[in-house]
């Protein structure tokens, strides 16, 4: 088992940088969130089995897994957009089962997806309240309330260390480090408890990530337990505080902070025996210096 590496550094910085100690050390607060060996079968696909995990305010849980390992299955059902078949889910400590993503808001379980919900060519601000634009006057004289949703844009995104030049900017001009993090904004300013973020970094640059998981950070600092979905380790271990590791559908890591280091959480990533084995059968070939591989190293119980 490694030890914290609180100091290891990786994309540049160290990851002391961005975590520090949480307030809230795991198990000393509730969870809003909990899955409770949760399944989910499609037809005869079995997509989840015996999933656990928690999420607590002022922490973020990652959940890492690679492509087809069930994550996308997993934010679908805490963000109400499927159900599951198999264990409970436990908001407030109480069983629930949502219909759709608005009884996850109303909820406080807000989901930034990937493919962000954006209309490129509006200003910043108005992006900031599509759908839930601010407005004046009685009806039959309502209009749009500009200013206000202009300040409160401003507030917002200060609040969360976000500093734009210029909010009449179209959203689509800005990069999309920016963009995921205007989007984590507006999710705390409408009330998100839980912040489930599917991959925000996947198809940024090493700066540009930094910038995104900056603002997880933020958010985590002010409160808001964070569900950061990645398959890259490094990424996750910047900032998270508990690791979560799918493999086929099931949980094949599930360890706090201090109970797993950097080069454990990779090495579950890349797949610890199939790894081994790969080493081996490369070991036999003349050319392949098999030392220049990553350690194989003994994964903590999960
Ligand atoms: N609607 C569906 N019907 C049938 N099988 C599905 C459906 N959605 C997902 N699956 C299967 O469930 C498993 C988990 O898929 P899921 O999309 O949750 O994985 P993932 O980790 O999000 O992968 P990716 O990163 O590629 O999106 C896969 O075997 C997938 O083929």
């Amino acid at each position: 088992m490694g030890a914290p590496s609180g100091r290891q550094e990786v994309m540049g910085m160290t990851t002391n940088d961005l975590t520090k100690p949480t307030p809230a050390a795991e198990g000393t607060t509730e969870p809003v969130v909990q899955l409770k060996g949760v399944g989910k079968l499609y037809g005869n696909v079995r997509a989840l089995e015996g999933i656990d995990l928690d999420v607590r305010p002022g922490q973020v849980t990652c959940v890492l897994g690679d492509n087809g390992a069930g994550k996308s299955t997993l934010i679908k059902i805490i963000s109400g957009l499927h159900q599951h078949d198999e264990g409970e889910y436990v908001v407030d400590g109480k069983p629930v089962r949502l219909h759709n993503p608005r009884e996850a808001l109303n909820l406080g379980i807000a989901t930034v997806y990937q493919d962000l919900a954006t209309v490129p060519l509006m200003p910043v601000w108005r992006n900031f309240f599509l759908g839930s634009e601010l407005t004046r006057g009685p009806w039959p004289i309502r209009r749009l309330d500009i200013e206000r949703m202009k300040e409160t844009t401003q507030t917002e995104l200060s609040a969360m260390g976000i500093h734009l030049d210029n909010l009449e900017q179209p959203i689509g001009t800005l990069s999309g480090g920016q963009r995921q993090s205007v989007a984590i904004a507006r999710a705390v300013y409408f009330g998100a408890r839980v912040l489930i973020l599917d991959e925000p970094t996947a198809a940024l640059g090493v700066k540009q990530s930094g910038v995104v998981l900056k603002y997880i950070a933020a958010a985590r600092e002010r409160g808001l337990g964070v569900i950061f979905i990645t398959h890259n380790p490094h990424h996750a271990y910047m900032v998270g505080d508990h690791f979560s590791v799918l493999r086929l559908g099931a949980l094949e890591l599930n360890a706090a902070r201090d109970d797993v280091s950097l080069e454990e959480l990779t090495n579950h990533m890349a797949g610890g025996t199939e790894l081994a084995a790969l080493k081996h059968e490369l070991a036999q070939v003349r050319g392949v210096d098999v030392e220049e591989l990553p350690e194989v190293v003994n994964s903590p119980s999960t």
